[in-house]
């Protein structure tokens, strides 16, 4: 790099960090931006003298928005020198020895939020304040007090600075932009963002609807007395503040590196996102020897994941129809590895998205992959552009079968029931594990049976011959007879999965089962008020439901006559107990099979679901139990290990 680039990559980093800090809308991965940022600190060590005073690596953050009444922090905040691999911590350790030998460390998550400085005064919350540049930042105080893992008053009396971490939940994320998207508005690009964000409202009444979530992770002003920082916040969590999902103290390089494979392998599994671990030394006369740079304390380093956002190129915008008659865009982008899973294709949600962010074929852009979630675009780099990108045109006709397309809301849609795409996805959502559960009834088979004529429909499938099937390309005796045998295994099937089957939308697995328990063989005429009478079941999916039965009646019926499904019996009402009534959810490894409890608890008759909500009353946990554990701590909800649940029966 010579003086001119040092230069420009400066500025870049400034526009960059402009974007990212204070307006919460980054326009590029903070991959790029730190090996950006290396490349600057390497040459400023080689140039001390031609070091710009607007460096980033001078200062913490970036301006504060004018929008907010700025606030100093009593003591100063900082940022966090990084390191990316084992040779990195070696060296980082052989620094940090040198200014003392006697020394532990403190690892936890690096959570990826917004920081923020809580400032409590003889017991009560003050002040919050954002990191801003790190000697003043935004007083925030009336959005931090609808945080509800942020007490408002504490046992502890004296003058004290709590810093951590606001982030949103993976799956509060997800559930964010479903109804954002419903709601024709734009999708948050990732967790980071959308708790920045939501933390940095003009409204109040934005950031309350957010549930976002503290995580304490430091201290400033205080007089604590504890010498270890492992006692010190251990102190501050008994004063009603989150720990953190994994915490260690470590001894040296083996035990950090240890720890740090640990969570990154389980980086997927905690409730909200992690872009690394951070390692600070323990002992407190340690930190305040060693003390800090312009911008970093010399007692502490982040040990940074690889990256989960990526910069690609979109080649192409492909079109996939449900079973539904749903026209979905799908990106295909030039293949990127991310995290060690190559990456072809991405959502973009639905076309008024590509329209709102003016996604064009040719662009660069910034794709996410984080655990088994769909990759997906986030960001257009508009100021990537060459002038060659290409507009997408909206499909004015299904891409499979031709017929119209009808935009339904938010939703295009092929209004052909024959439309070899729905029939085909139908059959395979009948056959697939949730409803029918019919072995060797996938995408090629379906496919294949339709295209030589032989199924229609679901009930197509019930009148398929050895001898058909024989005359098909690639099926020999045994997959032929396989498939009838699979067949004639579905018949006798429990009545919720046949309910499942019929694919009515809105209605999945567990509404299913409340229709079959609540209803039994009458289902099919219950009436609209009878139905949303069922826990869990409201307006749309009762009249989904009715609209389903109304076009679909005889074929359900004829489909119940082939199929023959278990006529549900009737629970008998459960005595009175702790969990009768009440919604519980199971996590974690327990004494017997977790199937076995959750049958036990539902003739007790609680209903078991599958994920922590504020509607959940029990999360009874096992061994290892992870994020479910940590979304239901930060949601208040009771939580009791299997012999406490023993212990109420
Ligand atoms: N994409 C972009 O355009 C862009 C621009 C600027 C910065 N960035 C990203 O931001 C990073 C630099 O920003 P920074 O100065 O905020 O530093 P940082 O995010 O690397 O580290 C410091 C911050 O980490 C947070 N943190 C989370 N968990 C913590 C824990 N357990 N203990 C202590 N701190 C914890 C705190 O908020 C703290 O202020 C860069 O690495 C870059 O990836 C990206
Ligand atoms: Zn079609």
């Amino acid at each position: 790099m010579n003086n001119q680039e040092y230069k420009q990559a400066v500025q870049e980093l400034n526009l960059y960090a402009y974007h990212y800090y204070v307006l919460d809308d980054p326009i590029t991965t903070d991959e790029v931006y730190d090996e950006l940022y290396h490349k600057v600190l390497d040459y400023e060590i080689n140039n001390p003298d031609k070091k710009l005073n607007d460096s980033p690596t001078l200062r913490v953050g970036d301006v504060v928005s004018e929008k907010f009444v700025k606030a100093k922090h009593l003591s100063r905040m900082w940022s966090l020198e990084d390191i990316f691999n084992a040779d990195d911590l070696e060296a980082w350790l052989k620094k940090t020895y040198k200014l003392d030998e006697n020394i532990s460390f403190y690892c936890e998550p690096k959570y990826d939020g917004a920081s923020l400085n809580l400032i409590y005064e003889n017991g009560k919350l003050i002040q919050g304040i954002t990191r801003g540049d790190g000697e003043e930042g935004e007083d925030i105080t009336s959005n931090v007090k609808t945080i509800r893992s942020i007490p408002l008053s504490i046992e502890h009396q004296g003058r004290i600075e709590i810093r951590g971490e606001v982030v949103i939940f993976k799956d509060d994320f997800e559930k964010i932009n479903e109804e954002r998207l419903k709601n024709n508005e734009s999708v948050f690009a990732n967790p980071r963002n959308a708790a920045a964000g939501s933390l940095r409202q003009l409204d109040s009444s934005i950031t309350a609807s957010r549930n976002l979530v503290f995580l304490p992770y430091g201290i400033g002003e205080n007089t604590l007395e504890q010498k270890l920082l492992s006692d010190r916040m251990e102190y501050i969590y008994s004063l009603g503040f989150k720990k953190p999902p994994q915490s260690r103290l470590c001894k040296g390089f083996e035990d950090i590196e240890g720890i740090y494979e640990l969570m990154k392998n389980e980086r997927d599994n905690y409730a909200m996102m992690l872009d690394g671990m951070v390692i600070k030394v323990n002992e407190i006369s340690s930190q305040i020897d060693m003390g800090y740079t312009v911008k970093n304390p010399r007692w502490s380093v982040a040990y940074k994941f690889p990256a989960v956002e990526k910069i690609t190129t979109l080649k192409e915008i492909k079109l996939q129809v449900g079973r539904s008659g749903a026209v979905t865009p799908v990106a295909v982008v030039e293949p990127t590895d991310i995290d060690g899973v190559v990456v072809e294709r991405a959502t973009l949600h639905n076309f008024d998205e590509i329209d709102r962010k003016d996604i064009r074929i040719g662009d660069k852009v910034i794709i996410l992959r984080s655990g088994d979630v769909i990759p997906k675009i986030i960001k257009v780099l508009e100021h990537e552009r060459s002038g060659n990108e290409q507009k997408f045109e909206r499909p004015t006709n299904c891409p499979v079968c031709g017929s119209e397309l009808l935009q339904e809301e938010v939703l295009v849609k092929c209004q052909n029931l024959s439309c070899e795409a729905r029939v085909v996805n139908s059959i395979i959502y009948f056959a697939s594990k949730p409803c029918l559960n019919i072995d060797g009834l996938g995408n090629k088979i379906v496919e294949a049976l339709f295209n030589a004529g032989l199924v229609k429909n679901v009930i197509d499938l019930f009148s398929l011959t050895f001898e058909q099937l024989m005359e098909l390309d690639s099926f020999k005796e045994k997959k032929s007879q396989n498939l009838l045998d699979a067949l004639e295994g579905a018949k006798g099937c429990e009545y919720w999965r046949f309910i499942n089957s019929l694919g009515i939308e809105h209605i999945g697995e567990v509404a299913s089962k409340t229709l079959s328990d609540a209803f039994g063989f009458s289902f099919i005429d219950a009436s609209k008020e009878q139905i949303v009478e069922c826990d869990g079941i409201g307006e749309e999916m009762a009249e989904s439901v009715l609209e389903f039965i109304r076009v679909n009646r005889e074929t359900v019926l004829e489909l119940q006559s082939i199929l023959n499904p278990l006529e549900p019996v009737k629970k008998a009402e459960a005595e009175d107990n702790p969990f009768k009534g009440k919604t519980v959810v199971l996590t974690g490894t327990m004494s017997q099979p977790r199937p076995a409890i959750k049958e036990m608890l539902e003739s007790l008759g609680a209903k078991v679901s599958g994920s922590v909500s504020k509607k959940t009353d029990f999360l009874i946990y096992g061994e290892d139990a992870g994020s479910k554990y940590d979304k239901a701590m930060g949601l208040g909800v009771k939580c009791l290990t299997e012999d406490e649940m023993n212990g109420l029966l």
